[in-house]
């Protein structure tokens, strides 16, 4: 089984105001198509774990192993491409340009990774807009949708560079229950059928249950 994400004795210390030592010896494999999801109570220590995961803070010790390559040494302008190619985000606000179309907010990333012609970018957004059932929407404003509509503009632009992992930092938390049975149901299918593999902080028991694996964290630590 192809391993996409790989946490080797990750340990994290916050220096101030005292020295606090937030992530504990973290180890896990997340494999190809795998859904996981990261539960524990407010203040174990799951942001900040998923802040290293999804390299944006690299100030931790231990490994990180992004598709069997080590990746924790690398510099940042080599982390920014790996974490535009590999890494889909979906976090619990949905961070869409209010002025700009559906269309343009889901085509930004392609267009920051720069590795596709204008037309294909265009292409491949409409692409993931149908996927989600809401190519309709391409021509309207982002600020012009409604809440579950914007959820799903947001994950289809985590999709647009067809990456190797969808990290979630609750991205059910703002949603009523209708809106966030629907981004469980894209997210399952993602992992099942496009063997997508997705690692989700979630706040939502309902959720987590009917992931492959939960993590359970507890005062910085996995809890065996
Ligand atoms: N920049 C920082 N400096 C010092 N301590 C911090 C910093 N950021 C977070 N912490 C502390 O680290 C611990 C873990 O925070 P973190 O945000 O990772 O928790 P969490 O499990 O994601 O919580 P929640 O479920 O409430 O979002 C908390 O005790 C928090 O107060």
């Amino acid at each position: 089984m192809h391993t996409v994400l790989e946490a080797k004795h990750i340990n994290k210390y916050f220096k101030k105001p005292v020295l606090f030592h937030v992530l504990k010896d973290i180890s896990f494999k997340i494999n190809k198509g795998e859904f996981t999801s990261i539960m524990g109570k407010s203040g174990c220590g799951k942001s900040t774990l998923l802040y290293i995961l999804s390299t944006m803070d690299t100030d931790y010790e231990g490994e990180l192993y992004l598709n069997d390559d080590l990746i924790t040494d690398s510099d940042h302008l080599k982390l920014s491409y790996l974490r535009n190619k590999h890494i889909g985000f979906v976090f619990q606000f949905h961070y869409l340009l209010s002025e700009f179309s559906v269309l343009e907010n889901v085509m930004l990333p392609a267009k920051k990774l720069a590795e596709c012609s204008a037309e294909e970018i265009i292409h491949n957004a409409h692409e993931k807009l149908r996927i989600l059932n809401i190519e309709h929407l391409a021509s309207k404003r982002a600020s012009q949708i409604s809440g579950g509509e914007k959820q799903r503009v947001a994950i289809a632009r985590a999709l647009i560079n067809n990456p190797s992992i969808i990290m979630g930092d609750e991205p059910t938390g703002n949603l009523d229950s209708y809106n966030s049975e629907n981004v469980f149901n894209i997210f399952k299918e993602l992992s099942e059928e496009e063997k997508l593999s997705l690692l989700v902080v979630t706040h939502d028991e309902d959720f987590a249950k009917r992931t492959d694996r939960i993590i359970t964290m507890e005062d910085g630590r996995i809890v065996p």
